[in-house]
């Protein structure tokens, strides 16, 4: 592991991959559909990852390709997740191949196994999710499919499944949740705050993304599986959430309301918006994806990641709310 290109290396989590790959001292092309940082130490290409002629520029001298593009996961464009997350990683794996790229490593998410119900301690061989509840989950199990079954002779390839990814330049938790803090729409606990999850530090995703892509060699038992990648330490949603939403300075949650409830009009909404959608194109926050991960349980196993490439959290929990919040100032309630 000599060079590594970092796909959606200008993303969240890419660019905490790129500075710890950095700090190591190897070598890194970074590619993504747009510029969002520059660094000397860094080649940054741009381009689509649908396209192999995009790609295989950025895949020169290359030995271990990092995947971790997507759009956003809160969209619901259906054509352009099936392009992006399942055509775009076939061109990745064709275009890895073709340039000689020894190693893949794909960023998967524990969330292909999800299907709205309670899951506690799930472990890796869970089946995946027979009906997924967006097309952000759906195309992520096509996805990981694809790159586990890509492993081959001269050709590694492991899938990283992290859950609720959150710290530094996080464009999804810590956002959207002050922007509904701010707007007062957080009074209310769904269901009666007792569903444990787990959220997980970005340091400690990239932590387990650079022990796969270092294990995976010829004789590896890595070769070919995916790995749950969390904090270790599942927490309640709602306590996660009041240490967010006070530690930005606006009150805590404090009115239940029964989970049923909540999910009925998360479905309702979704109806209209679908009757709505050639008028006016509206994205809830709560939809029936949102709802069920803020009222069950999901937390995940990472033993099998201790076992075989020795992992654990870098970054325990207190520390990691306390770093997030502090990352970002321009959050915080105006006082
Ligand atoms: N955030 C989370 O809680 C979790 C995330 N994951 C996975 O982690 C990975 C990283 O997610 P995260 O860092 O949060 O996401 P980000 O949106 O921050 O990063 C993804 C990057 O990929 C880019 N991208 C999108 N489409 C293309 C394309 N066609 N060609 C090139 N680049 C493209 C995005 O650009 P642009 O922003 O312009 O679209 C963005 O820079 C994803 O695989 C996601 O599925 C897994 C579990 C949890
Ligand atoms: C309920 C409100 C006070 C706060 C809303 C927070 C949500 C925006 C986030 C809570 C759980 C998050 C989550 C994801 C995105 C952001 C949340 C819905 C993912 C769907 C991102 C992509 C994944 O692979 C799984 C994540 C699960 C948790």
């Amino acid at each position: 592991m000599k060079t590594c290109l970092v796909i959606g290396g200008g993303g969240f989590l890419g660019r905490h991959i790129v500075e710890k790959l950095l700090e190591k001292g190897y070598g890194v092309h970074v590619f993504d559909i747009r510029r969002t940082f520059e660094d000397k130490q860094v080649e940054f290409f741009v381009g689509d990852l649908c396209k192999k002629e995009d790609l295989l520029p950025a895949m020169k001298d290359v030995d271990t390709v990092f995947h971790c593009a997507t759009p956003s996961p809160l969209s619901n464009n259906k054509q352009l997740f099936h392009a992006v997350n399942y055509h775009g990683t076939k061109t990745i794996l064709e275009a890895a191949q073709e340039a000689g790229v020894q190693r893949l490593v794909l960023t998967s998410s524990a969330s292909v196994v999800y299907e709205g119900k309670d899951i506690v301690n799930g472990k890796e061989d869970l089946p995946y999710a027979s009906k997924p509840m967006d097309y952000y989950t759906e195309t992520k199990i096509l996805q990981e499919k694809l790159v586990l079954d890509a492993d081959s002779e001269d050709f590694f390839t492991v899938a990283i499944r992290p859950h609720g990814i959150f710290g530094p330049r996080d464009p999804h938790m810590l956002p959207t949740t002050a922007r509904m803090a701010k707007a007062g729409k957080t009074k209310f606990i769904i269901g009666d705050g007792k569903n444990t999850v787990d959220f997980t530090y970005v340091e400690n995703v990239v932590h387990g993304h650079i022990l796969a892509a270092e294990h995976l060699e010829k004789d590896s038992v890595v070769r070919g599986k995916a790995y749950n990648i969390t904090n270790d330490d599942p927490i309640y949603f709602w306590e996660f959430m009041r240490r967010i939403i006070t530690g930005l300075g606006y009150p805590a949650p404090k009115y239940n309301l029964p989970y049923w409830l909540v999910v009925a009009l998360a479905v309702i909404l979704q109806f209209v918006c679908k009757i709505l959608k050639p008028i006016k194109e509206i994205r809830p926050t709560f939809t029936p994806m949102t709802v069920a991960l803020a009222g069950t349980h999901h937390f995940y196993s990472c033993e099998r990641a201790k076992n075989d490439m020795d992992y654990k959290p870098v970054v325990p929990m207190d520390k990691a709310i306390k770093l997030a919040i502090d990352s970002y100032p321009e959050l915080r309630a105006e006082t």
